[in-house]
């Protein structure tokens, strides 16, 4: 597991680890500018001049070290920094103090006109940034995008909100940096909204604060095999198709049924045991032409669907891909009113339509699985939140966003996009980046949010929990699409999943 920790967690977390006397800020300021300079020589072997940026704050008190430390190495470096440096915190200042080379003022105009660079390294803000840049920094930010692509930026491409990954410079973006070197932990920022794009390759150095950790609780982190979820996914010897459960999605009608025959398909690659179709008389022909080891059931009407849910062996639902609203509407109004025993239940696509705004708690074993535009129908207040200008740091999140939708909603809530956020309603929240490393721009195709609807009901039906399930089938989805590569289309996903789990599960043959 990999914990993300926010802006104000990092203050508590280096506050609990200095004041336990154990260890001094200027230390960690230290550790954390060596950790640059570490990351910039091995990225960029052949550089020997520097410009460094230093801001008002500690973050530009890391620029002062790191320009010391560069200096010592030989580099030629030089130094602009924001006016009053006697009036940064005392670690800064001591740093400030300790770099010996000129220093000029930190502007646009010396920023552009100087002697070319080969890093530039931006120290201007990071954790700190509190509220809209503006004035002649936001003009330094714009400079520094034109001058080089070869920036390393300190904890933060400057302007980029570490809670949100979104930007505080009113009508611009932080410079891109090529390479982010944050301190013990990733924030949110790194992984949410633009962080990825603007912070590039990413490195986080270990400072010595892991033992104060629990100082700040925990918030959210990062979806990772190692997770103890993924150990679930195996089949034992012993078991037989009804230990892994039974699924039963709905399909629209005729000419339709494409949307729920790849969430199906997916479903019985995760491992369910059994996998109906839930079809109108309209569409069984097409359906039935169409499937093998599915099996098909008429279903078209809500009293059909709490008929078939009398069978207490299915065990999870899928509504929504293809269903059609009005379809999906009837069939949701069984779920909540026919008397049927809760399952729990996929809503994607159609049914999140057919839901509307959600103003009170939904049952606690759906899944809601919107992509942005669905969200902003589901919670108009929370996407107009996350689409304004920020007045001020942090800026409300997708994280935050996904908490209260969840919390809102009584139940798990999966906001999708290449940063999705999985959040259930006592509070856990994780973040899978498919970003960096894990990059997976070829899901941007139609269906493939089908097939992880189908995904996530497959292991409901498995009888993993559901934030489990949605956070593990997000993971799941994404290295799919990885497996594939360039060219992928949603019916290559449930096909790449027996390759995805034998790599997570460990059978070698
Ligand atoms: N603490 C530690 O032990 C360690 C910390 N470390 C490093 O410290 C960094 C955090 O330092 P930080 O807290 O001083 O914040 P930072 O990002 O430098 O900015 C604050 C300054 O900017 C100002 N300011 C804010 N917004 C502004 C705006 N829009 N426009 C203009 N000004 C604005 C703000 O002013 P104020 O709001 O106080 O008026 C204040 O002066 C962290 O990212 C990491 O790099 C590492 O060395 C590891 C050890
Ligand atoms: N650029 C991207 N990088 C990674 N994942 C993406 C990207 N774009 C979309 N996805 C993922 O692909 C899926 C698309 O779902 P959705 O928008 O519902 O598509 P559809 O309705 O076509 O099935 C989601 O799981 C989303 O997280
Ligand atoms: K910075």
């Amino acid at each position: 597991m990999i914990e993300l920790v926010t802006s104000a967690q990092m203050r508590a977390i280096e506050t609990a680890a200095i004041e336990s006397g154990a260890v001094r800020g200027l230390d960690l300021m230290e550790r954390a500018a060596e950790g640059v300079v570490a990351a910039l020589v091995t990225r960029w072997p052949g550089a020997e001049r520097a410009c460094v940026l230093c801001g008002p704050g500690n973050n530009g008190g890391d620029g002062f070290a790191v320009a010391r430390l560069l200096a010592a190495r030989g580099w030629t470096v030089r130094v602009l920094a924001a006016a009053g440096a006697d009036r940064m915190p005392p670690d800064a200042v001591s740093n400030a103090r300790a770099w010996t080379g000129p220093v000029a003022p930190l502007t646009a105009e010396a920023l552009a006109e100087g002697p070319q660079a080969d890093v530039y390294v931006d120290a201007v803000f990071g954790t700190g940034l509190s509220r809209p840049v503006t004035g002649e920094l936001a003009r330094v930010v714009a400079a520094l995008a034109r001058v080089s692509a070869r920036v390393v930026a300190v904890d933060a491409p400057s302007g980029l909100c570490l809670d949100s990954g979104r930007s505080l410079i009113p009508g611009g973006i932080p410079a891109r940096a090529a390479l982010t070197v944050t301190f013990g932990w990733r924030k949110p920022g790194h992984v949410l909204a633009q962080g990825p794009e603007l912070c590039g390759e990413m490195v986080t150095v270990d400072i010595g604060v892991a033992a104060w950790r629990e100082a700040a609780g925990v918030t959210a982190s990062l979806v990772t095999p190692d997770d103890p979820a993924f150990a679930q996914l195996d089949k034992t010897t012993a078991a037989h198709k009804f230990t892994h459960g039974h699924a039963l999605i709905l399909t629209g009608g005729m000419g339709r049924t494409g949307a729920a025959r790849l969430s199906a398909r997916a479903a019985l690659r995760i491992g369910a045991g059994l996998v109906t179709l839930g079809a109108p008389g309209s569409a069984m022909m097409e359906v039935a032409a169409q499937i093998t080891a599915l099996m098909l059931r008429r279903i078209d009407s809500p009293e059909a669907l709490a008929e078939a849910l009398a069978d207490t062996r299915i065990t999870a639902l899928c509504l929504g891909p293809g269903l059609g609203i009005e379809r999906a509407a009837a069939l949701l109004g069984a779920l909540r009113e026919g008397g049927v025993k809760p399952r729990p239940t996929v809503v994607d696509a159609d049914a999140l339509t057919a839901l509307g705004p959600v103003s009170g708690a939904l049952p606690e074993d759906w899944v809601l699985t919107p992509h942005g535009g669905e969200f902003a129908r589901l919670f108009p207040d929370l996407a107009a939140r996350l689409s304004a200008e920020p007045a001020n740091g942090p800026a409300f999140s997708r994280l935050d966003a996904g908490r209260q939708a969840a919390a809102r909603a009584g139940c798990v809530v999966v906001l999708k996009g290449p940063d999705t956020v999985i959040a259930a309603p006592d509070g856990r929240s994780s973040v899978h980046a498919a970003s960096g490393a894990q990059a997976a721009p070829w899901l941007a195709t139609a269906g493939s949010g089908d097939v992880l609807a189908g995904i996530i009901t497959g292991l409901l039906a498995r009888g993993v929990g559901s934030y489990a399930a949605a956070c593990t089938g997000t993971w799941l989805h994404a290295a799919a699409a990885r497996h594939v590569g360039p060219g992928l289309i949603a019916e290559d996903l449930p096909e790449a999943l027996p390759a995805v789990l034998r790599r997570v599960i460990g059978h070698p043959g």
